[in-house]
């Protein structure tokens, strides 16, 4: 891009951008100044945990959130239909501008978050998005997770049992609620992904339920109105009010505006009917759109083996180069270099040609880097949200927006082996196991 068409974050000033929400890696500030190149866009920004300072000064320099960019718009969108596909640009930032604005904002973020990381001073770019919560009245973010149970090929007999009945989310769930990371949920993701009209109506209760309970703090659901994030709390529902049988008559604004979005005579503005006439919202902008499909099937299709099945791979692939007896084979993925664009296009090619024809049950070790990055690209589809924008008029479809496409690193293989190990040996001890029926699944 030519410098004259470079967009400077400079051009605007910190108050013009308003918080939004974050996750674990990035926080999200929508542009409300005045009309210009940066209306209706939000501006992605990297945190970090460590207060630093720059160290580079050149504007040139290529940046993650360069290859973020090139990778959604070169590998993600070969996969997803652009309708799906927020529109990304990249945008230079300056050190002095981005402590001004965390000055300005901290104090609108949640507390855990505040105390734990902040934006991150030294980047040099960012990432301006179309925004898709402000402008319209309602949106809602799902934030849907693991899509499937894993093919038996590769599971070793301890886990073959509880993998097979157990869906990835509902065990993580139990594991972090029983050590208090996170309140217990009754979602499962697999209702969700069904395509079956009662499982999916289910699974959006189950959303609005954890919603409540956890006081809209679970990042599987999250409420927007007129921009800005709604708790359950601004609209005066408690986990009481939720269960007690007398219905409550919702006042605060937001609560009448989520009424009103939704069809809801205030008059009628109980805590059930708004929640039966959100999930008719979302059920039928789901049952209207064919994105949970094809998360679903990229989810799969892109993990055959299992990390198990990759894991065994990889220690086949390490003892076909004889290190002595001594030498301890390196972690999974370890010292291996995260692709570059190159070899995602590769790779793309050869997902959406060859790859479903290689025998996943017997995989070669030739094609081990291929089974790594499809695992990569699956946990990338594993992660991300989608964005529901209801249509007020009802006259055309409403819009449904992929978000958070990044790609994944190899250094992350090594916690994931870990972390399904943890989660499966203590759900298999500690817990009942609940049955998550995958529509796929063949018995
Ligand atoms: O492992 P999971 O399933 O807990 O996923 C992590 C997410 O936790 P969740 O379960 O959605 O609350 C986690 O989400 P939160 O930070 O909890 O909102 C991140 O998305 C993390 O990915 P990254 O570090 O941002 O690249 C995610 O990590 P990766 O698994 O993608 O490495
Ligand atoms: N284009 C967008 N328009 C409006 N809001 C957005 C947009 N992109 C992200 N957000 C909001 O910002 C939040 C954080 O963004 P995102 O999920 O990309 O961050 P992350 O740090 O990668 O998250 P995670 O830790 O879940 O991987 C989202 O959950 C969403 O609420």
């Amino acid at each position: 891009m030519k410098e004259h068409q470079r967009l400077h974050i400079t051009d605007t000033r910190p108050g013009d951008w308003k918080y939004v929400a974050e996750g674990g890696a990035t926080m999200v500030f929508s542009y409300t100044g005045p009309p210009g190149i940066f209306n209706r866009m939000v501006l992605r920004l990297r945190k970090s945990t460590v207060p630093d300072l720059p160290q580079r000064s050149l504007d040139d320099v290529e940046e993650l959130d360069d290859f973020i960019i090139s990778f959604q718009e070169r590998i993600v969108a070969r996969v997803i239909s652009e309708e799906h596909l927020p529109r990304l640009k990249t945008v230079l930032l300056d050190t002095n501008w981005l402590q001004s604005l965390s000055n300005l904002r901290n104090m609108d973020r949640p507390p855990a978050r505040r105390h734990k990381d902040g934006l991150d001073l030294t980047k040099r770019k960012g990432i301006l998005a179309t925004d898709l919560v402000g402008n319209v009245d309602l949106a809602i973010e799902i934030k849907p997770k693991w899509a499937f149970l894993p093919c038996p090929a590769h599971l070793s007999s301890a886990t073959i049992t509880i993998k097979r009945t157990t869906c990835r989310f509902c065990m993580h769930n139990y594991f972090r609620s029983t050590k208090n990371v996170a309140p217990i949920s009754a979602y499962c993701p697999l209702d969700l992904y069904s395509g079956e009209e009662d499982r999916i109506t289910r699974a959006i209760h189950d959303l609005w339920d954890a919603w409540i309970k956890s006081d809209g703090s679970l990042n599987n659901l999250r409420i927007f109105v007129h921009g800005s994030l709604l708790k359950p709390s601004d609209v005066r529902l408690s986990v009481l009010s939720f269960y007690c049988t007398k219905d409550v008559i919702f006042q605060a604004d937001s609560s009448r505006i989520l009424a009103d979005v939704l069809h809801v005579s205030e008059s009628y503005a109980s805590s059930s009917h708004l929640r039966d006439a959100f999930t008719s919202t979302v059920l039928r902008i789901l049952l209207d759109s064919d994105i949970l499909r094809v998360l679903s099937r990229l989810q799969r299709t892109l993990d055959p083996l299992d990390i198990e099945g990759l894991s065994k791979l990889w220690f086949r692939s390490k003892a076909d180069l004889s290190l002595p007896s001594s030498v301890l084979a390196p972690a999974l993925g370890f010292d291996t270099d995260d692709p570059s664009l190159t070899e995602w296009e590769d790779f793309i090619d050869i997902y959406t040609s060859v790859f479903k024809t290689w025998n996943h049950s017997l995989p070669n070790v030739a094609n081990l880097k291929s089974y790594l990055m499809a695992y990569m690209l699956s946990a990338t589809f594993k992660d991300c949200s989608i964005v529901l924008r209801p249509d007020k008029s009802g006259t055309t479809s409403a819009s449904v927006t992929v978000i958070d496409m990044d790609p994944k690193s190899m250094i992350r293989l090594e916690k994931w082996e870990k972390l399904d190990k943890n989660i499966t040996d203590f759900y298999t001890h500690a817990a009942e196991a609940k049955v998550c029926h995958d529509r796929f699944l063949a018995s």
